[in-house]
């Protein structure tokens, strides 16, 4: 939906390479100074969009529309988004400080313009003291600010961040994420992060769109996104679950459904017609032990308990590909160890229901 919100518009972007469709058609959204991740698995087309965004590649198909102008046949250059890789792509042969002048020279701009916006953007990257430095001389973390303030100095309406923190270890990684988004919101810069990793999309994002095979399957806000995955594969790749494959035996006019599985009957909210396959999912966290007889309660026996800390994570024997797992700040109960059987339960309201396409 396009309204007065919306400051990005992608509309039907496709692409393929080679017979292969790498992009399917997507659409996308996004608000001014709104912080959007693409999340996805190796080879889902998150950069292809990307750089279809950014005019670094034609798409088959479909338009972008930027502040209100439609910039699908600009080039790079003229379209006013600003762009961070991977890899850091500095100038090596120059200092931070010139690195950081580059575009703005590029575009003619006034010399004590170009110092004063430069001392800006080192400030607020906090790699002023580094200003004079050969850019050879610094650590990734370090390289990684300057690309970002290199990229913000020419003050595009838009930025596209691809992975920019994949190379770096993970405490620095989180301490850039927090600075990042620190940056962005002060300087209220809309923006477009690229990344297969689900906690840096959690801890980033104002919403996140999940992709898998060229096309957004859920586009949401991080706790909608973990709590109510729309699909199963945004069950699977963000957070741990529980899966368990069942056959609506009842269906209820309220909304609540019966469904026959390995473990017993378990009820779950939605609309399906008896004899429907079902695939139900369950976060860990929302399990706990012991049965509760108001809501859904299954026999299960103790594999595995993994210590972690301030939690705990009890693995059971499952039907399926993987344990059912609960995820605890308390202790497994008393004198129930591997091997042991005992009773697990969960919400009704906490089971989630998708149509089970594989069976
Ligand atoms: N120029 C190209 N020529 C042929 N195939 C390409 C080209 N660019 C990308 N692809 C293919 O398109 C698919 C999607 O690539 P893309 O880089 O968009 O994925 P991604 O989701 O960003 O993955 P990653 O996280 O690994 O970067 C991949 O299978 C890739 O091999």
């Amino acid at each position: 939906m396009t309204d007065s919100m919306t400051f990005l518009d992608i509309q039907g972007a496709a692409k393929t390479f080679g017979g292969t469709t790498v992009l399917d058609g997507v659409d996308l959204t996004v608000a001014r100074g709104e912080f959007i991740s693409l999340l996805g698995p190796s080879g889902c087309g998150k950069t292809t969009l990307l750089r279809i965004v950014a005019g670094l590649l034609t798409g088959d198909r479909g338009t972008v529309t930027l502040d209100g102008e439609e910039i699908s046949r600009k080039p790079p250059h003229h379209r006013d988004v600003g762009v961070v890789f991977q890899s850091y792509a500095l100038f090596p042969h120059l200092t931070v400080a010139e690195n950081v002048a580059f575009g703005l020279e590029a575009r003619g701009a006034p010399k004590a313009e170009i110092e004063a916006t430069v001392r800006r953007f080192l400030d607020l990257a906090h790699m002023a003291s580094f200003a004079d430095r050969s850019v050879k001389m610094l650590s990734g973390g370090q390289q990684q600010r300057v690309a970002v303030a290199r990229a913000l100095a020419v003050q595009p309406k838009l930025l596209l961040l691809d992975e920019p923190f994949s190379a770096l270890d993970r405490k620095l990684r989180e301490t850039m994420q927090i600075e990042l988004k620190r940056l962005l919101r002060e300087l209220n810069i809309t923006a477009i992060f690229v990344t297969h990793d689900q906690d840096e999309a959690l801890v980033m994002s104002d919403r996140i769109a999940v992709m898998n095979r060229g096309q957004i399957e859920q586009l949401a806000d991080p706790e909608t996104i973990y709590r109510r995955p729309a699909t199963p594969f945004a069950l699977e790749f963000v957070g741990l679950s529980t899966r368990i494959a069942g056959k609506v035996a009842e269906a209820t006019p309220d909304g609540v459904v019966a469904i026959d599985t390995a473990y017993g009957r378990i009820r779950a909210n939605g609309r399906y017609t008896p004899g429907s396959p079902v695939l139900i999912g369950i976060r860990p966290e929302r399990m706990a032990f012991g049965p509760n007889a108001a809501e859904n309660t299954i026999k299960v026996t103790l594999t595995d308990i993994v210590f972690q800390g301030s939690r705990i994570q009890a693995h059971f024997a499952s039907s399926e590909d993987r344990p059912i797992q609960i995820e605890s700040s308390e202790t497994v109960p008393a004198g129930l160890s591997p091997g042991g059987e005992t009773e697990v339960s969960w919400n009704i309201a906490d089971t989630l229901l998708y149509p089970d396409v594989a069976a």
